[in-house]
C-alpha cells in the first residue's frame, strides 16, 4: 500500500468497481504495477516537497506514487471523464495533497492552474519546485510537448515557476530521437529542437508488457530539463521550427544542396561561415540556430510560407482527439444496441417456438396425423399453414354436413348452427389469417428497419458535422422506438449493423 495514503482499493479493483476498461483505440495504456510507478518517481528525482502536474491520470497508479513520494501538491490533469470517481476517491484520502482539473491538457493555462494551487515560484535559473509528469498516448505527449517547448524562452506558462523538468513517457523510439546525439541516425528535426531548448535523458526503459493492455511498442520515460541558457538565441521559433523541418526532409543531402529548398540564392545567403559539405544529421545546433535567424531576416524567402503546422498543432490534436472520441462512443453504442437485439433476437425464437408448437397442436386436434403435423410446422411454416386451411376446409365441409343433415332434420336452428361453426373455428381461422399476412408484414419490417438504420446513421453523421450535442439521446430514442416493435426481424437488423463499416462513418467526418 501506498505510503502516506490510507488503505485503498488496489487500482485494478478500482477499474473493475467502476467499468474503466482501457479505450484501446486512444491509446489508453495503463500502469497498474505500482512498483514499476514507484521506480518511475524516483528515477525522476522524487518529489518531495514539489507541486506536480500529472497529465493524464487516468485511473491514478502513478499518482498514488508521486503522492508516496512526498509530492507536497499533486494537480492531476485527466479529460476522459470515466476516471472521475476513481481519481475523487484518491483525493479524498490524499487530506488535500491530490486536486483533479478534467480538462483537456491543452487547453489547460499551466500559469493558472498553478497559481490557483499556490505552487512556489522559483527566479530563473534555479531548478524548480514545480515538476511536471505525464504518461499520455504518444502523440498527445509529442504536441504537448511543443507546447510547453514554445513556453520557454518568453518564460510563459510553465516557465513563470522557473526551471520546471518535464518527465515524459514516449514510445521508445521517440524518446531516443528526441534524445539523439549529433551524427547518429535518430538526430532529426525533434532532437534539435528539443534540445536546443532542454537537457534530455532517458531514465527508465518500459517494456511494453508492463501496460495494461500491452501496447505494440516499448516505450522510456525521459526527463527534459530547461537548459540555463539555450543553445543559441532563436529570434523567431515559429521559422526555427520552419527551417529545421524544411532541411530534414533534405536528408540525403549535403547543406549546400538542401538549402535550396528554401528558396533561389539560400546557398549564397544563408550559409556563410558554415560547413556546405556536412548533411542535416552532422550540422550543430547552433549552425541550425544560426541558418534560422538568417533565414527570419531573409529577403529572399518565399512569400506565404506555410507556418500552419506550427499555428494548428494544437487545434488538429483536439480535433483527433475528439473525433476518435465519437467514434468510439459510437461503436460503443452500435455494441450496445446489438446486445439488446441478440436478446430481443432470442426472446422472439422463443416466442415462436411456442407459437409452433400450438399451432401443431391445433393441427392435432384437426388432423389424424399430430406427429407428420409436429415435424412440419418448424420447418416450413407456409406449408404447414397451407395444409392446415385446406383441412380447416375439409373439416368446415364435414361439419357442414353433418348440420344440415341436423338442420333438415329440424334438430337444431339456423342460428344454433352458425354459432356452432363459428365457435370451433375462430380461433383457427384467425391463425391461419394472421400468419398468411406475416410473411408480407415482415418484409415491410425489413424495409422498415433498413430505413430506420440509414436515417439514424446519416442523422449521427450530420449531427456530428454540427456538433450538436444532443445526437446521442436522437440515435438512442430511434432505436429504443425500433425496439418496441414486437414485430421486427432482429436478425435482418444484426446483419445490417454487422455491415456498417465504421471506416465509412470515419470518412464522412
Ligand atoms: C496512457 S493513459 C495513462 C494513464 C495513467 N497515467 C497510467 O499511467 O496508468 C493516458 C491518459 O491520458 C488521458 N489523456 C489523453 N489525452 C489527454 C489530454 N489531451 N489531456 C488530458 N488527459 C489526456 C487519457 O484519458 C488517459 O487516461
Amino acid at each position: 500500500m501506498s505510503k502516506g495514503l490510507p488503505p485503498m482499493p488496489k487500482i485494478q479493483e478500482l477499474i473493475r468497481l467502476y467499468g474503466l476498461s482501457a479505450k484501446q483505440q486512444l491509446s489508453q495504456n495503463f500502469l497498474l504495477d505500482l512498483n514499476i510507478t514507484s521506480k518511475i518517481c524516483k528515477l525522476a528525482g522524487g518529489f518531495k516537497d514539489c507541486t506536480v502536474i500529472e497529465v493524464g491520470a487516468g485511473p491514478g497508479g502513478l499518482t498514488r506514487s508521486i503522492l508516496a513520494a512526498g509530492a507536497k501538491k499533486v494537480i492531476a490533469v485527466e479529460m476522459d471523464p470515466r476516471f472521475y470517481p476513481a481519481l475523487k476517491m484518491l483525493e479524498e484520502a490524499s487530506e488535500g495533497r491530490l486536486s483533479i482539473v478534467m480538462a483537456n491538457m491543452m487547453d489547460v493555462d499551466e500559469a493558472q492552474i498553478l497559481s490557483d494551487y499556490r505552487a512556489e515560484k522559483t527566479a530563473w535559473p534555479q531548478q524548480s519546485k514545480v515538476k511536471l509528469i505525464g504518461n499520455l498516448p504518444f502523440n498527445v505527449g509529442t504536441h504537448l510537448m511543443l507546447k510547453w517547448l514554445r513556453q520557454i524562452q518568453p518564460q510563459e506558462g510553465l516557465y513563470q515557476f522557473g526551471r520546471v523538468p518535464l518527465y515524459l513517457m514516449f514510445q521508445k523510439e521517440l524518446s531516443d530521437r528526441i534524445a539523439a546525439p549529433i551524427g547518429t541516425h535518430d538526430y532529426t528535426r525533434l532532437s534539435v529542437m528539443v534540445q536546443q531548448l532542454y537537457q534530455p535523458k532517458i531514465i527508465y526503459e518500459v517494456p511494453r508488457k508492463v501496460f495494461v493492455p500491452a501496447p505494440k511498442v516499448d516505450a522510456s520515460v525521459i526527463a527534459l530539463e530547461p537548459r540555463i541558457k539555450p543553445i543559441g538565441d532563436v529570434q523567431s521559433p515559429e521559422y526555427f521550427e520552419y527551417v529545421c523541418r524544411e532541411i530534414f526532409t533534405q536528408k540525403r543531402k549535403v547543406l549546400s544542396n538542401g538549402i535550396k529548398i528554401l528558396g533561389p540564392n539560400a546557398e549564397k545567403d544563408l550559409l556563410e561561415g558554415i560547413n556546405v559539405n556536412l548533411r542535416p544529421q552532422n550540422v550543430t545546433i547552433e549552425d541550425f540556430v544560426k541558418i534560422a535567424n538568417r533565414f527570419t531576416a531573409w529577403e529572399g524567402k518565399k512569400k506565404n510560407i506555410d507556418l500552419l503546422e506550427f499555428k494548428n498543432q494544437g487545434k488538429s490534436l483536439r480535433k483527433d482527439q475528439k473525433q476518435e472520441q465519437e467514434i468510439v462512443d459510437l461503436q460503443n453504442r452500435m455494441k450496445k444496441i446489438k446486445t439488446k437485439l441478440r436478446e430481443k433476437e432470442i426472446e422472439k425464437q422463443e416466442k415462436k417456438k411456442q407459437k409452433d408448437l400450438e399451432l401443431a397442436q391445433a393441427l392435432a386436434e384437426i388432423d389424424n396425423e399430430p406427429d407428420e403435423m409436429a415435424q412440419l410446422v418448424p420447418k416450413d411454416k407456409q406449408k404447414a399453414t397451407q395444409h392446415m386451411s385446406t383441412l380447416l376446409k375439409q373439416s368446415q365441409e364435414d361439419d357442414q354436413d353433418e348440420y344440415d343433415q341436423l338442420f333438415d332434420d329440424e334438430k337444431v336452428t339456423q342460428e344454433e348452427h352458425y354459432q356452432h361453426l363459428l365457435d370451433k373455428y375462430q380461433d383457427q381461422i384467425d391463425y391461419v389469417k394472421e400468419s398468411q399476412l406475416e410473411r408480407a408484414h415482415q418484409k415491410e419490417i425489413i424495409k422498415q428497419n433498413r430505413a430506420i438504420i440509414d436515417t439514424t446513421l446519416i442523422n449521427n453523421n450530420n449531427n456530428n458535422s454540427k456538433k450538436n450535442n444532443n445526437k446521442n439521446s436522437d440515435t438512442d430514442n430511434d432505436f429504443d422506438q425500433l425496439l418496441l416493435d414486437e414485430n421486427i426481424d432482429y436478425e435482418a437488423l444484426l446483419n445490417d449493423i454487422d455491415n456498417i463499416d465504421i471506416n465509412d462513418i470515419k470518412k464522412n467526418y
